[in-house]
């Protein structure tokens, strides 16, 4: 259970500039007493117990940095998702115009690029440069995996004059800009660290969804609507369609959700049964010879369950390496049906990349403006140490720190969303199994 204390933003110091903003009569400031309840559940017999609260979004009246005097950089790390130039663009836009802050630089490559010996130096982001980026997928910055030395990073934002810096990406760039920012804070330097939280996975602490996610819904419900033309285009028709999620089922359940089309939903949280009465082939060899197709998601980090151990290997953030599922369900689907002699036409579709590729829609759109535009109030205002968090119709700030703390984000397995998403499809709830189990 968090406390106030836990909530508290790190602040570079007293805020004596007085904020342009002001004078432009188009904002209605904040203070930092403003919050936005944390638990936004509650149940009405629970004995009144005092308010915990995320520190409110927006402009202060009165910043810590003087504008004209300011150099801001931005990176982009991790895995792409959809958004991402909306939200470089948007900083860009409301430091420049807004604050008048004159210097962004767009730092090449992700964190690999915070280093005088980096292969690209920074770029200039002005207003112009970022115009019309909002428009494409990708990053125009690009985006790296893998550690960077925060001596050598910090040492490289002192040489570049550095005050603000932005980095933009999941759960792991959030955990290096707490690294970054520690370094900053025991060398005693005024620069501002604010994270902007980005994953098409869904996986990220006091972010509910944050941007990338809801595209990535659509446009996998898009290929979900080809698969099952597929599967219904032929006798015995199967698509299996694999999603990403390397540890949270949130894409392959919301996708289900959306298209409407899936007839089995595998992820992570639920180590499904392969062989035998109950399990996921006999099941899905029911559904066949019932309805003559089928439609099957899986996730990228579903039936780990099913190999004999796990990848000892991790990328170059370390995060862990799976089994391909996919491959593995494809061959296994092929050779159960062939064993009882019953027609199948198997259609293995990985959209994958092309789900976290592609330009955002209007919600991300609409959520990736207002984040940026509240990274760049709380950069302005000398607030450090901390991301911007997000709820439908909400924005505050959360301290990174709370990134590593608490228990992961999963899907509740006794939640609407995956009751919504078995309701959707009509396969069983299968629960929590041993290793191995029905492999
Ligand atoms: N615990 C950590 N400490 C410092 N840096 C980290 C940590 N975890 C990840 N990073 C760095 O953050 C960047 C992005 O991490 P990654 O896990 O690849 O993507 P994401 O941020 O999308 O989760 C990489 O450069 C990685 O080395
Ligand atoms: O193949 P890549 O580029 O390493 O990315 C795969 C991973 O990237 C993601 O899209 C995002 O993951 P991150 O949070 O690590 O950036 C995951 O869903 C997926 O497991
Ligand atoms: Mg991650």
């Amino acid at each position: 259970m968090l406390t106030q204390q836990d909530l508290a933003i790190e602040s570079l110091g007293d805020c004596a500039v007085d904020s342009p903003l002001g004078a432009t009569g188009r904002s209605s400031f904040v203070d930092d007493a403003d919050g936005v309840l944390v638990e936004s559940r509650v149940r009405a017999d629970a004995p009144p117990a005092p308010p915990v609260a995320y520190q409110l979004a927006g402009p202060r009246r009165k910043i810590f940095f003087e504008p004209a005097k300011t150099t801001a950089a931005l990176v982009t790390c991790g895995g792409l998702s959809p958004g991402l130039n909306n939200v470089i663009r948007s900083v860009v836009l409301e430091l420049a115009h807004a604050y008048g802050v004159r210097r962004i630089l767009g730092i090449r490559n992700g964190y690999r690029g915070i280093d005088s010996d980096a292969a690209e130096p920074p770029i200039e982001l002005t207003p112009r440069a970022v115009a019309d980026i909002h428009h494409d997928g990708g990053t125009i910055l690009a985006s790296s995996r893998g550690p960077q030395d925060p001596e050598t990073a910090v040492d490289f934002l002192v040489s570049q004059g550095v005050d603000i810096l932005f980095p933009i990406g999941g759960d792991g760039t959030q955990r290096g800009a707490l690294v970054l920012q520690r370094e900053i804070a025991r060398r005693g330097l005024p620069i501002a660290v604010v994270g902007i939280p980005k994953t098409i996975d869904n996986d990220i602490p006091h972010v509910a969804p944050s941007f990338g996610y809801a595209t990535a819904l659509e446009a996998a419900s898009d290929c979900i609507r080809g698969a099952h033309v597929e599967a219904t285009g032929a006798p015995n028709g199967v698509a299996l369609v694999k999603l990403m999620g390397r540890d949270a089922g949130f894409i392959a359940a919301g996708a289900a959700i959306v298209s409407q089309d899936a007839n089995f939903v595998l992820v992570p949280e639920v180590p499904f049964p392969l062989e035998g009465e109950g399990g996921f082939l006999e099941a899905l060899e029911r559904r066949v010879r019932e309805r003559g197709h089928a439609v099957v998601l899986v996730a990228e980090g579903a039936g780990q369950h099913l190999f004999d151990s796990e990848i000892a290997e991790t990328d170059e953030s370390g995060n862990k390496r799976r089994w391909d599922i996919g491959v593995f369900l494809k061959d296994r689907i092929a050779s159960h049906f062939a064993a009882r002699s019953l027609e199948l036409t198997l259609k293995y579709i990985d959209p994958s990349y092309l789900i976290r590729s592609c330009p955002a829609n209007a919600w991300d759109k609409f959520l990736c403006d207002r984040m940026a535009r509240a990274a760049a109030h709380a950069a302005m205002a000398g607030k450090t140490g901390m991301m911007i968090g997000a709820r439908t119709g909400e924005v505050y700030h959360v301290p990174i720190a709370l990134v590593g703390r608490g228990p992961a984000v999963r899907l509740d397995v006794n939640g609407d969303v995956w009751n919504a998403a078995l309701a959707s499809t009509g396969q069983p709830r299968w629960g929590q199994l041993g290793r191995a189990s029905g492999g």
